[in-house]
């Protein structure tokens, strides 16, 4: 008889298959936390037309109810990646997390609702001032301004070159920023203006600790989720066990250069969650 069960991946690295052996010995004190776009969401064009993959999606709800928590850890704003996510009353999903804005907001499933700290005023001020200086960059017309209320996200994928519009706009918004008290965070054809004092790493690393998990598997695609890498591999030497997955593109080499699992981008972190359903549905 054949069986319709997806083989597991094996990490390329020592460190993350005595991760991925402790995730499977012991489900219940693993968290399995993920990046949104790129990583659950294929990259669109139009970042309002991202959606989580449904495989992914359908994956994550036999998983959820095995482990100690799943946790989208995301650039978005909260109840955005909700909604993208398609999240809300999913069964198997009532352990589901999403800590927003690189972890200054949080949504529950268990309770849905969001709970998010009012944007400093420089987002404000950095709201007025940037359509002209994209104007006096001659950039307006080529480039999209995300509003993410606690942020905004100046992208630049739709430009005609999206990689000299955006080293073009680097250094000028990075000024602007340091003007207002933001920081920049840099993406796939983005640069976004948002607070400073939070990233995913301890974001992810405080969320860890709230469960008190003895394992993490962090998977994600671009230079925001390099923070929650580092947390992994900082964690490794506090007993927490960890496996560092890299959803693989050509836009962005850094993490697969330091993952322990590079898979090709969100169709395959489907199939990995799928297996990892899978393997522990039958454990
Ligand atoms: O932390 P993430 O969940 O990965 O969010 C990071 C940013 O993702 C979004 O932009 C990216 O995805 C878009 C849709 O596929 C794509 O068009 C864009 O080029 C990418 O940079 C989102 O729009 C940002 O707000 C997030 O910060």
């Amino acid at each position: 008889m054949t069986s319709n069960r997806s083989t597991l991946p094996e990490p390329t690295t020592p460190a993350g298959r005595i991760g991925l052996a402790a995730l499977l010995d012991a489900p219940a004190r693993a968290v399995v936390a993920l990046d949104f776009d790129g990583t659950l969401a294929p990259i669109v064009d139009d970042p309002e037309h991202a959606r989580a993959d449904t495989r992914a999606v359908l994956a994550l709800s036999r998983l959820t109810p095995h482990l100690a928590a799943v946790v989208i850890v995301t650039g978005r704003p909260a109840a955005v990646a909700v909604e993208y996510g398609r999240f809300r009353g999913v069964a198997g999903l009532e352990n589901l997390v999403v800590l927003g804005h690189y972890g200054l907001e949080r949504w529950d499933a268990a309770t849905d609702r969001v709970s998010a700290p009012e944007p400093p005023r420089g987002v404000h001020e950095v709201r007025l001032e940037l359509p002209d200086l994209l104007r006096s960059l001659d950039a307006w017309n080529t480039t999209w301004t995300e509003d993410k209320g606690s942020a905004l996200a100046v992208h630049t994928r739709r430009a005609p070159d999206p990689q000299a519009t955006l080293d073009l706009l680097r250094g000028p918004l990075g000024e602007l920023a340091k003007r207002h008290d933001l920081v920049v965070e840099p993406g796939r054809y983005v640069l976004e203006l948002r607070p400073r004092g939070m990233d995913k790493g301890r974001a992810l690393t405080g969320f860890l600790a709230e469960r008190r998990a003895a394992m993490v598997l962090f998977a994600g695609d671009d230079l925001g989720d390099l923070a929650a890498f580092e947390a992994v591999e900082e964690l490794r030497g506090r007993g927490v066990a960890g496996l560092t997955v890299c959803s693989g593109s050509a836009e962005v080499h850094a993490l697969a250069e330091r993952a322990d699992l590079v898979v090709a981008g969100p169709e395959a972190i489907a199939d990995l969650l799928g297996a990892l359903a899978d393997a522990v549905e039958g454990g």
